[in-house]
């Protein structure tokens, strides 16, 4: 579902005379659907980097990125939207939204966007609030004035709304408290066993154990 090969990548510094740092070469992953595979490597290694890069969000300097047969790194804008609306979900550590939209909106947007039913949308975005344990009277505000933690459970309501068959996850337990975080395992979880195939970078060893099939480290991928 997730072929990862031969991938490297440069920044390049455009305040700083356009100066190229290569972070990453020779990058190899392969992840089948049902299947969930741990980053790891220390801070800076690369992780975020590589997550980005399937995402579409960093522009693939070298190689070959497919998600569900369609290479990102060749790919059309208008594709990637298309893959990120249908197959690819992304629950990135912060929540980022437009202002004022309430938070059952935000979590059902995803469904709306794919045509389902307004009334269904709805009641999908509201069982899975009440599962992440946000309190009712909190639906019909903006989630940008939420907590920490709350933040972080509407972003993972938003990302499990569609059943996407392939997903990103980064730092999905990272500010939860114990029972918020047994409840993401479990949608994590619930998300593999329907055939998800799931790449994830989990600073939380013990998450990490109990989801992780196999962990790559890309420490691997640093440039010679
Ligand atoms: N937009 C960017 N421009 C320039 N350099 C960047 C950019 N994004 C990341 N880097 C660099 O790429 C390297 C890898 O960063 P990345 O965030 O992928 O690491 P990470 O393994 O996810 O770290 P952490 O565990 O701390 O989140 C770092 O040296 C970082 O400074």
């Amino acid at each position: 579902m997730i072929r990862v090969e031969g991938v490297g990548k440069d920044f390049v510094l455009h305040n700083q005379g356009g100066t190229a740092i290569p972070v990453m070469e020779r990058a190899e992953l392969e992840v089948a659907p049902g299947e969930c595979v741990a980053l790891t490597g220390a801070s800076g290694a690369g992780k975020s980097t590589l997550m980005r890069m399937i995402y579409g969000n960093y522009r693939v300097g070298r190689g070959v990125i497919a998600v569900d047969g369609l290479d990102v790194a060749q790919a059309a804008p208008r594709e990637i939207l298309e893959l990120r609306r249908w197959t690819l979900g992304y629950v990135s550590q912060f929540l980022r939204v437009l202002p004022r939209v309430p938070t059952v909106e935000v979590v059902a947007e995803p469904l709306l966007a794919l045509g389902v039913d307004e009334g269904e949308a709805q009641s999908r975005a509201e069982a899975l609030l009440t599962r992440l344990n946000i309190p009712e009277r909190l639906w019909t505000l903006s989630p940008t004035t939420f907590s920490g933690g709350e933040q972080q459970r509407v972003n993972i309501a938003r990302g499990f709304a569609h059943e996407y068959p392939a997903l990103l996850l980064d730092e999905p337990t990272a500010s939860l408290d114990a029972a918020n975080r047994e409840e993401v395992l479990t949608l994590i979880e619930e998300a593999k066993a329907r055939g998800a195939a799931i790449v994830g970078i989990f600073h939380d060893v013990a998450a990490r154990q109990r989801l992780a099939d196999r962990e790559v480290d890309v420490t691997a991928f640093a440039p010679a």
